[in-house]
Parts: structure tokens; C-alpha cells; sequence
């Protein structure tokens, strides 16, 4: 039995998942992040936002080309727990959706948790990366995200 989440319309959702959004560099995915946290909070929903700690592209925060930048809420260290490092800075039923930027960066068990937590809480989890590096090999976290459980989509 799932825990129940006795706030606003959760409800009503009957599953959530984990989702990646896949695509090259340059494409455009921390745009689409930061427009589709922007639309949660503008509905008066809260969204947060990590990123593993290992990325350098725009420090603390999530940035984009274009010039749009926002600080992360959590920035997830190796071997960090997700759910802990979201707690420290916000309780996990104030939490409406969980976007990740960078997500090849993620470890294939701070996936494994993110899947977990999605299920479990019914909070969606959108994560955003490259599937594969310069050499072509996949990101051993991008693996594991395009792996049986999460969805997933080109960018
Ligand atoms: N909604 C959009 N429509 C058209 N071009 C976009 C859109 N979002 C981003 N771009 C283009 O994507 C490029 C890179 O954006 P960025 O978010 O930094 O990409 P990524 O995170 O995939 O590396 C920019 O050159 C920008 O012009
Ligand atoms: C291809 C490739 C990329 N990276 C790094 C460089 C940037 O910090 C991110 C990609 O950011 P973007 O938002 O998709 O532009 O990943 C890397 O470490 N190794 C690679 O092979």
C-alpha cells in the first residue's frame, strides 16, 4: 500500500515514475527544466531542483544557454542519499515535483532511489542528461536510467 499524500491534489494521481529526458548537448534540456519547474510554480506548486554536485556546467545552479539560471535546491554528492539531502533542505511532502539536471552524473543507486522514491511517494521525478559521452559510451547513470523502470524520451 502506498503512503498516502494528504496534501493538495495527490490524491488523485494513482502512480508516478521516474521520466528521463534524454538529449546531445546544446539541446535545449536545462531550458526545458527550468520552463517546466517555472509552469509548477507558477501554479502555486513546489518544485525542486538538483543536480549531482560533480557537474561544473553553471556551478550551484542550473543554467542554460540562452542566459535562464536558477540555484539548485539540492546539489547530491557521491554517494549521497537523494531522499536525505532533499530532506535537509525541505520536507518530502511539501515536494510536488523533483526535476534533476544532469542526470548522467546520477550514481546507477542514487537512480535506483529516485525510481523508489517516485513510486513510493507518488512525487514525480524528471530527470534531464546525456545518454552517452563524447566517446559514445553510456553514462554509467544513464544506463541505468534508460534500463526496465523508468520512462524515457528523446529531448
Ligand atoms: N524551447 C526552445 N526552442 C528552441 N531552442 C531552444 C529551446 N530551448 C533551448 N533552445 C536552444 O538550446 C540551446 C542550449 O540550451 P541548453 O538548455 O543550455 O541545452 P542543454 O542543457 O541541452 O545543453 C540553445 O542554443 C538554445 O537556443
Ligand atoms: C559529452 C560530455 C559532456 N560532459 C559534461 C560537460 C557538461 O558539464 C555536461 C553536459 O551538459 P549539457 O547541459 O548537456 O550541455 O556534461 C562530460 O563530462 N563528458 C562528456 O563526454
Amino acid at each position: 500500500m502506498l503512503p498516502r499524500r494528504p496534501f493538495r491534489d495527490r490524491e488523485n494521481y494513482r502512480w508516478q515514475s521516474l521520466y528521463f529526458r534524454y538529449g546531445a548537448m546544446n539541446s535545449g534540456k536545462s531550458t526545458m527544466l527550468l520552463q517546466a519547474a517555472y509552469n509548477y510554480r507558477e501554479r502555486g506548486q513546489m518544485p525542486l531542483i538538483v543536480k549531482p554536485g560533480v557537474d561544473t556546467k553553471a556551478g550551484t545552479s542550473v543554467g542554460s544557454r540562452i542566459g535562464l539560471e536558477k540555484p539548485v535546491d539540492v546539489l547530491l554528492g557521491a554517494g549521497q542519499s537523494l531522499s536525505a539531502a532533499i530532506e535537509k533542505v525541505t520536507p518530502l511532502d511539501q515536494v510536488d515535483a523533483i526535476f534533476i539536471d544532469e542526470a548522467q552524473f546520477l550514481e546507477p543507486a542514487q537512480v535506483d532511489e529516485a525510481f523508489t522514491l517516485a513510486v513510493t511517494t507518488r512525487i514525480p521525478v524528471l530527470a534531464y542528461g546525456l545518454r552517452s559521452d563524447f566517446r559514445s559510451r553510456a553514462f554509467p547513470g544513464s544506463a541505468r536510467l534508460m534500463e526496465p523502470g523508468a520512462l524515457h524520451r528523446g529531448a
